[in-house]
């Protein structure tokens, strides 16, 4: 077999990985392991004669069975995050599951890309890492760092924050979408709910499934506003529907909410109605308020004031170097060189590794077993499909040691 394609057996990237290739063989039994299929002579052999292998496959692969589920510690969309030990290993980690039946009824089975990819590769301290992530035939699962320390949200309700608190969770919050953006990517849901805390205070970004990649051109043309309303940028808002084209300063408008909401404990634009809130981003040249009660340095003022503008003024355009030579951020504790090193606000008090007190309790619904899982349907629809060369693993591959073996 020539060398390279012993490469993209072996690369992640490649669809030709092996991974990718064991998840097309188990796929397509799946898919095929119908009763009306089965009728079929062609197809009742080959499932017959590759069953066994996918059950060897099911067992020798990483699957959910290789952790201990400790407690749901987040619910989303499609599906939840528990806090798992891996059996083996006693690790510790985040497992977010999605539900592949929800995700089929919608047509709504591609964001979850993003968010692999981006964990997977990140390689960065400001970005949730990626360990492993698997399939079976009702989840995708996500193995990802535990962060002991919580969201924001739950900080900001747990403590006031003053200036100085805002001025670090901003500074980490700019670095944060520094690397993603240096990827490639726009977030387009930056809000406290997506920054979440290690065990030493400092903050990582998490869940991608709102992410894009940018063009050459650093922007994106897109017309399905995505994001959570109060955090959502005019210009996102007013194009929607038509082919818009957006880019990195989206999420500067969301930093310029989050500084807001810390610093007033609510965020600039809510209103009663999703309407009104629509209304008040679209009109923020009069409808941004500074409550008199609450007072806050001319630099923070400035500086929200300079994130929630039109996109044509807004701060970061001209890139994130100006953000930095903001005058809010001059302080005596860190420089953005030592952000990282510095000590944060607040270190979370932890009992043990699956100390889970920074989030709230979720009643944890056991996962929706066989019983509701795909209805069979009455031909091939290719259910398995789209997830072929979702399963990933940060740990090399037999084959990988394998061939570092042979390479020494
Ligand atoms: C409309 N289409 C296009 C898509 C737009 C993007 C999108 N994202 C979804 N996402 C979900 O369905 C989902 C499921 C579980 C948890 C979470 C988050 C929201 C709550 C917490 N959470 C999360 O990811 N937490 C997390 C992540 C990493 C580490 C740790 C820890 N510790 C915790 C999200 S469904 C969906 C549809």
């Amino acid at each position: 077999m020539d060398e390279d394609i012993v490469e993209k057996l072996l690369d992640p990237r490649s669809p030709l990985n092996v991974e990718s290739l064991l998840d097309t063989v188990v796929a397509l039994v799946t898919d095929l392991k119908l009763p009306v299929l089965m009728r079929m002579k062609n197809i009742d052999l080959f499932v017959k004669r590759y069953q066994s292998v996918v059950d060897e496959l099911a067992k020798a692969r990483i699957n959910y069975k290789h952790f201990k589920q400790l407690k749901v510690i987040g619910r989303g969309a499609f599906g939840e995050v528990q806090l798992v030990r891996h059996v083996e290993t006693k690790k510790v980690y985040a497992m977010k599951l999605l539900c592949k039946e929800d995700m089929m009824k919608r047509s709504d089975s591609a964001f979850f890309w993003e968010e692999r990819n981006i964990m997977a590769h990140a390689d960065s301290e400001w970005i949730v890492k990626l360990h492993y992530a698997f399939q079976d035939e009702k989840f995708l699962y996500l193995v990802m760092d535990y962060m002991p320390g919580g969201d924001l949200v739950n900080l900001m309700q747990m403590y006031e924050t003053s200036e100085k608190w805002t001025r670090f969770y901003t500074a980490e919050l700019i670095e944060a979408l520094c690397a993603l953006h240096g990827m490639g990517y726009i977030h387009r849901d930056v809000k406290p709910d997506n920054m979440l805390v290690n065990r030493s205070g400092h903050i990582k970004l998490a869940d991608f499934g709102t992410c894009v990649r940018m063009n050459e051109n650093g922007v994106v043309r897109c017309s399905t506003a995505v994001g959570t309303p109060d955090y959502i940028s005019p210009e996102v808002l007013r194009n929607q529907g038509q082919d818009a084209e957006f880019g990195r300063e989206v999420d500067y408008w969301s930093v310029g909410v989050f500084i807001y909401e810390m610093l007033y404990g609510e965020t600039p634009f809510f209103k009663d109605s999703l309407a009104t809130t629509y209304a008040n981003i679209m009109d923020h040249e009069n409808s941004l308020k500074f409550p008199e009660d609450v007072v806050i340095s001319d630099n923070a003022k400035h500086l929200i004031r300079s994130f929630l503008s039109s996109v044509d003024k807004r701060l970061g355009r001209n890139g994130v170097q100006e953000i930095k030579a903001h005058p809010f951020f001059k302080n005596n504790d860190w420089t953005w060189e030592t952000l990282r090193n510095a000590t944060p606000p607040v270190i979370p008090e932890l009992r043990s590794d699956d100390d889970t007190s920074h989030f709230e309790v979720m009643t944890t619904e056991p996962r929706r077993e066989a019983t509701d899982g795909f209805q069979l349907p009455r031909t091939f629809n290719g259910n398995q499909l789209p997830f072929i060369g979702f399963t990933y693993s940060n740990e090399l591959s037999p084959i990988q040691k394998l061939k570092n073996g042979l390479m020494n």
